[in-house]
């Protein structure tokens, strides 16, 4: 049985799980390198990538995160996570490194300070009915390479158009958190693309 795995040094990891387990899927937190050999696929919760980029190097799972990635593993980055997952950021701090992966380039903290939590109905081609998506200190994607697909933008107001929700491949990242409503069509949409393998 496929096992989906949430990188568990910071976020909502209990809430990613239970969702994850509401799709069907058997999920379970990661903090080791031994924890992360035994899952098919991966969870990048959000939080703050500074500090994840470098628990991930104290914990020793920053490289062999990279080599998973690198080796075709399926990874789902939400907010930090989607800072984590990109190839080039900007507004990062002196030295922050992300593992990389997905062909994009990320702005930190894009929306601004006095959006720094909002939240919009987003469209999805996958879905019928719009995603209500949760942003706090949100990134969003400001180049995307040519194999990566697009799969949703904000609709309206002073952000109308920017791109909040990608897919590369095995890769999924969002702008947003969906561990925060009840929707699990996000979630169950990477159990999906995992399962296809
Ligand atoms: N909610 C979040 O994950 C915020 C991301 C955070 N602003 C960062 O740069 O990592």
């Amino acid at each position: 049985m496929t096992v989906i795995g949430v990188f568990a040094l910071q976020g909502n990891v209990r809430e990613h799980v239970a969702m994850l387990n509401q799709v069907g899927v058997e999920a379970r937190p990661v903090r080791r390198p031994a924890e992360l050999e035994q899952v098919d696929a991966l969870v990048l919760p959000g939080g703050e990538s500074t500090t994840m980029d470098k628990l991930a190097r104290a914990f020793e799972l920053f490289e062999p995160l990279q080599k998973r990635i690198a080796d075709g593993m399926p990874v789902f980055g939400t907010c930090a996570g989607m800072i984590m997952l990109a190839n080039e950021i900007t507004g990062g701090i002196d030295g922050q490194e992300t593992l990389g992966g997905l062909d994009v380039t990320v702005r930190r903290n894009a929306f601004g300070r006095q959006v720094d939590s909002f939240e919009a109905d987003l469209d999805f081609a996958a879905f019928d009915t719009p995603y209500h998506a949760v942003f706090i200190r949100a990134p969003w994607v400001e180049r995307v390479g040519r194999d990566v697909e697009v799969l949703s933008t904000v609709s309206s107001g002073p952000a109308a158009g920017r791109i909040v929700a990608v897919r590369h491949d095995r890769l999924l990242a969002t702008s947003f958190h969906p561990e925060m409503t009840r929707d699990a069509r996000l979630h169950g949409y990477f159990a999906e693309l995992v399962r296809e393998l």
